[in-house]
């Protein structure tokens, strides 16, 4: 069994959990942005190490994200208790209705928009990494950038503490391939109107060398 795999979206976050994994035995790979895309090329990578005879043991879903003010801070670092993709359902005049609520057969939803991380996965990384901010970290497909869209996730995932784009569709690869799942990840930037001036990337990189420290 090979060890640990690390996916980012983009080459930029692979590099930064590198500089932290010095002598560490883990694969990092940049698989691309979005659910779709990086549930994709992590299915195919957890496939073509299963067919080598070296199955991953975990899977690990690393990168930047926006934080919920007031839950986390920019530059803080996020472990996922639960990984949700907060858009897969419909919009009505109501309000958003959840996919599971839309009268789909249940074995067509891959288990659904929540994905838990792996307790023990789970359980490991917060005692290597004390101050992290542990809550739920929502998957987009489309960055939040106003303030209603901003107020009416923030008010429909009480426990959201960040959101990103690819922690569910890694999840659900992870989950389909049998291997234990996590989401870590560093705030770069406030969930709200979008404002670039607000962009503290330098800051979520230097935090995820630090905290990929952990993945050792
Ligand atoms: O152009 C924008 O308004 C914008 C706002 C935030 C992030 C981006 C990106 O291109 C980065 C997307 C990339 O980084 C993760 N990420 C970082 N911050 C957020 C966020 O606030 N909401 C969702 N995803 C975020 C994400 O996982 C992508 O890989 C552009």
């Amino acid at each position: 069994m090979t060890g640990l795999l690390v996916v980012t979206a983009v080459p930029a976050e692979a590099e930064a959990v590198r500089a932290g994994l010095t002598g560490a035995t883990v694969t990092v790979l940049p698989v691309g942005v979005g659910p779709a895309v990086a549930g994709a090329a992590t299915a195919r990578v957890l496939a073509l190490a299963e067919a080598a005879g070296q199955p991953y043991r975990a899977v690990v879903s690393a990168g930047i994200a926006g934080g919920f003010v007031g839950r986390v801070a920019v530059g803080g670092t996020v472990l996922a208790d639960r990984s949700v993709a907060a858009d897969l359902g419909a919009e009505s005049p109501a309000g958003f209705i959840p996919v599971e609520d839309l009268g789909m057969p249940p074995e067509l939803l891959g288990g659904g928009r929540v994905v838990p991380a792996d307790p023990g996965l789970l359980g490991a990384l917060r005692a290597a990494l004390p101050a992290a901010t542990v809550g739920t970290v929502l998957t987009v497909s489309t960055v939040t950038g106003t303030a209603e869209s901003t107020a009416a996730l923030a008010d429909r995932h009480p426990d959201a503490v960040a959101e990103a784009m690819e922690g569910y569709g890694v999840a659900v690869a992870a989950a389909q391939a049998g291997v234990p799942f996590a989401e870590l990840r560093t705030i770069s930037n406030p969930v709200g109107p979008r404002d670039r001036s607000s962009w503290r990337m330098r800051e979520a990189f230097t935090a995820l060398t630090t905290a990929a420290a952990a993945l050792r």
